[in-house]
């Protein structure tokens, strides 16, 4: 019997040390396809790789029996690899979602009606990022037809995976992981994935991992680059930036409480293994890889206005989320294009409550929200 396949899109850190992992322990062969020639050359010649767990409890496992695609050279392998897959997944970044749809859009048309729906899953840091990935694949491909031969599951994807130091395919990941996919689209049928975690509500789930594992990390990332730290552990070793993470943290648990019905116990021990994971000294984690793309953490439904903003609409204070958001202006990062971009709009006079975080003067962040962009401005 042929092994189910899945055709991955990203072969880079959290596409080669998780969801290619999972999935090739599930028995599917992975058809990584990725824009890097050099990273795909590199996969084609090298029959396997290591990932390897890094901390306590890790253990190391070796990934084999991948192909790899290079989307730009092979455009019509790729679409072949997707009208005969079984599931697609992605890990390209949420901005990145609109430079595949084409492919899984023709790849999905290719498909016999009759054949098995593909089962497509965005693996991104983002609410509904599958969502969105399905509304850009409808741009090229009539809404039916996909409807037919595809089945759209959003999913939250959680495991701490570096910029990775060597040149090879390994990956140093952390031990912890979680992938939660919504089960619903699939009725009783979802795909055969024992790494996975089907749930029929995903909302709890991403809005906890993001607002508590992202929200905490960016704040790291931004308050301790401000106090001069390189890394993400030495950056919450330091009180200061510590004590500032916690109040962040305390705002979004006391939010996620009330929204989602957790014990406030359970919030309070996934709180606390968050930080233990960001302190993981087997993990070289840098303040400018967490804190990457100011503009699309600082977006309206991202880790900081997402969670500020339905705190003050409730009537709640936002006060440490909103320092956290200065914090987040001041990441003058010269290697992050966002970062430069947003220190422009700094200087220039744009209107980033509007434009970077979609608030208008209706919105019950607005006015907080324009004293932080303000108070920033003031202190360039
Ligand atoms: N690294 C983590 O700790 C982590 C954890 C959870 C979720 N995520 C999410 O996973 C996604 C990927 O993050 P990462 O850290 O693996 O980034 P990464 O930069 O290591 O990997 C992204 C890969 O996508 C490839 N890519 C870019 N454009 C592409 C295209 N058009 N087609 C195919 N491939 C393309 C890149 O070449 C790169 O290899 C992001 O949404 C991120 O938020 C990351
Ligand atoms: O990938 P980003 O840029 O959305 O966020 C940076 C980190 O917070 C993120 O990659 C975490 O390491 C990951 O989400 C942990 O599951």
């Amino acid at each position: 019997m042929t092994s189910p396949q899945a055709v991955h899109f990203g072969a880079g850190n959290i596409g080669r040390g998780f969801i290619g992992l999972l999935l090739h322990e599930a028995g599917y062969e992975v058809v990584f396809a990725d824009v890097n020639a050099d990273l795909i050359g590199t996969l084609q010649s090298t029959p396997s790789y290591r990932v390897i767990e890094a901390g306590a409890g890790g253990v190391e496992k070796v990934v084999t029996g991948y192909r790899a695609i290079d989307s730009n050279a092979d455009p019509d392998g790729l679409v072949a690899a997707i009208a005969s897959a079984d599931v697609v997944t992605t890990a390209v970044g949420p901005n990145i979602l609109r430079f595949v749809a084409p492919a899984i859009a023709a790849g999905i048309l290719a498909r016999p009606v009759s054949a098995r729906p593909l089962a497509v899953m965005a693996c991104e840091n983002a609410l509904g990022a599958t969502a969105l990935l399905r509304a850009e694949v409808e741009k090229h491909a009539a809404a039916d037809a996909v409807g037919l031969r595809a089945i759209f599951a959003n999913t939250a994807v959680d495991r701490i995976v570096p910029e990775q130091s060597g040149a090879g395919l390994d990956v140093l990941v952390e031990p912890y992981c979680e992938w939660a996919v919504e089960s619903t689209p699939f009725g009783s049928g979802t795909p055969d994935i024992p790494g996975a975690h089907f749930v029929p509500d995903l909302a709890p789930y991403i809005e906890r991992k993001l607002f508590t594992v992202n929200t905490g990390h960016a704040t790291t990332a931004y308050y301790g680059r401000l106090a001069g730290h390189a890394t993400i552990a030495a950056a919450l070793a330091d009180a200061a930036v510590r004590a500032a993470v916690e109040a962040v943290l305390a705002e979004t648990a006391a939010f996620l409480v009330a929204k989602h019905d957790f014990p406030a116990a359970e919030q309070r021990a996934y709180l606390e293994k968050t930080l233990e994971r960001f302190s993981n000294p087997a993990i070289d984690d840098s303040v400018e890889r967490v804190g990457r793309q100011p503009i699309r953490k600082l977006s309206r439904h991202e880790r900081f206005v997402g969670p500020a903003s339905e705190i003050a609409e409730s009537g709640g204070s936002a006060e440490a989320l909103l320092g956290a958001m200065g914090a987040a202006l001041r990441f003058d990062a010269p290697g992050d294009e966002e970062a430069v971009k947003l220190q422009g709009m700094l200087r220039d006079g744009t209107d980033i409550v509007a434009t970077v975080m979609g608030l208008a003067p209706s919105d019950a962040l607005y006015s907080g929200a324009t004293a932080t962009v303000e108070s920033v401005r003031a202190s360039l």
